[in-house]
């Protein structure tokens, strides 16, 4: 039995405890070997912090501003489909829980709860004077009609933002999944394929009714041909901002950038999809300079310290987003549990930003970062 819970890493082993095997496999998952998946967060001990002293941290601001939007701190909720199996209250639960924190909280295509559901329910907390930013994270389907209409719908129902995910041709390798042939509980569906988007009255069924992971009729829509053309098309057909998701060089970075995006995530999607590429943290400066400080940064992957948000920010990132730490959470505790994890996660990153000297989101830059001595060539 646990005394307190101090980190997020406490959260986690408790989780561990609490979900069964079908559901804590496919969360905690990464691809293969899982080297990438490990070497999130490993990579993070590269860096190290330098700290500045004798500076007045009595006071410290941790917002940030993306999009015209402010946040009360650049700690993200990700994408992660199906969280209902954490919890009953799954998206719901993750979703109030950005809203009360003051930051942006992204829903999954793949959630089991609708993004109508998803916006209904912080409408209480907005009316209490909470702000609630969402974005949507699209897969795209075959059928560009389908698409457009998942887009419509998240337009209409307030999201702000499309985040396109990019790093998923297909699903990748994940073992355990395999092994244990995954299955999402009969009980939960996939809450964005019911309703037919082109006002149909018919329903798609995406409940769990075959044995693989993901349902056929969902995996078959991801598209394998997915080209640039095809997301410029994309961000030609909606007014909200896109962010393409999966980024990790600085030529696609570069790419983006002339073909309009309005924002990328370097992630690799938690390790879940290529293993052996690089450590989101590793890759992070690349893909800044691939954008040329035209368009925000942010990057997922790994972060669970306070020290771990500093040092994405000293790399450029604009905002980092936390994926598993939110699926621990709502298993923990629902919607208690997701307030508990961010809020720890602030303090320590507070707390990150004061010890070395930092009273506001721009005063962190490379020259607060180095990477360990034990991994450069000396000259
Ligand atoms: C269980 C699970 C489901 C995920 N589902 C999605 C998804 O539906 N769409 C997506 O773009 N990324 C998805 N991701 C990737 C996350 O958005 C994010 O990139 C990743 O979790 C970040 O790494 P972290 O878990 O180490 O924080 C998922 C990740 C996990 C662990
Ligand atoms: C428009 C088709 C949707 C296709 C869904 C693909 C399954 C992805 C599963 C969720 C995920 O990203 C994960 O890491 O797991």
């Amino acid at each position: 039995m646990m005394s307190k819970i101090a980190s997020l890493s406490d959260i986690e082993k408790l989780a561990f405890q609490k979900l069964d095997k079908n559901a804590l496999d496919y969360y905690a998952s990464g691809a293969q070997d899982e080297i990438t998946h490990y070497d999130n967060k490993k990579a993070f001990d590269r860096y190290q912090i330098r700290p500045r002293f004798l500076r007045d941290v009595s006071k410290v601001d941790m917002s940030t501003e993306i999009f015209g939007e402010k946040f009360s701190s650049p700690i993200f909720v990700a994408a992660s489909a199906m969280q209902k199996m954490a919890h009953p209250i799954g998206e719901v639960g993750s979703a109030r829980s950005a809203c009360k924190h003051g930051v942006c909280y992204s829903l999954s295509t793949v959630s089991t709860t609708s993004l109508e559901e998803v916006s209904e329910s912080v409408q209480s907390l907005v009316a209490e004077g909470h702000k609630s930013v969402r974005w949507f994270q699209l897969y795209v389907y075959k059928e560009k009609e389908k698409t457009i209409a998942l887009i419509r719908r998240a337009e209409k129902a307030g999201f702000t933002a499309i985040l396109i995910t990019v790093d998923t041709p297909f699903t990748g390798r994940r073992l355990a999944n395999i092994r244990n042939a995954f299955k999402m509980p009969t009980h939960l569906k996939l809450a964005n394929f019911e309703a037919e988007e082109d006002g149909n009255s018919e329903k798609e069924e995406c409940g769990n009714d075959d044995s693989t992971w993901p349902p056929k009729l969902v995996a078959g829509q991801l598209d394998p041909g997915l080209s640039w053309e095809d997301i410029k098309w994309i961000k030609s057909q909606t007014h909200l901002p896109v962010l393409v998701k999966g980024i990790l060089t600085h030529e696609d970075a570069k790419i983006a950038l002339d073909s309009g995006m309005d924002g990328i995530v370097v992630s690799n999607h938690g390790g879940r999809q290529l293993d052996s590429v690089s450590a989101t943290i590793d890759a992070l400066a690349e893909v800044v300079s691939g954008c040329e400080n035209k368009i925000p940064v942010l990057m997922d992957g790994g972060v669970m310290r306070g020290t771990d948000v500093f040092k994405a920010i000293a790399l450029g990132a604009k905002a980092v987003f936390v994926g598993r730490p939110v699926l621990w959470s709502l298993a923990h505790d629902g919607e208690n549990g997701v307030d508990l994890m961010l809020d720890i996660l602030s303090e320590e990153f507070r707390m990150a930003m004061a010890l070395s000297g930092c009273t506001s989101i721009k005063d962190i830059n490379r020259n607060y970062i180095q990477l360990s001595p034990k991994y450069y060539t000396k000259l």
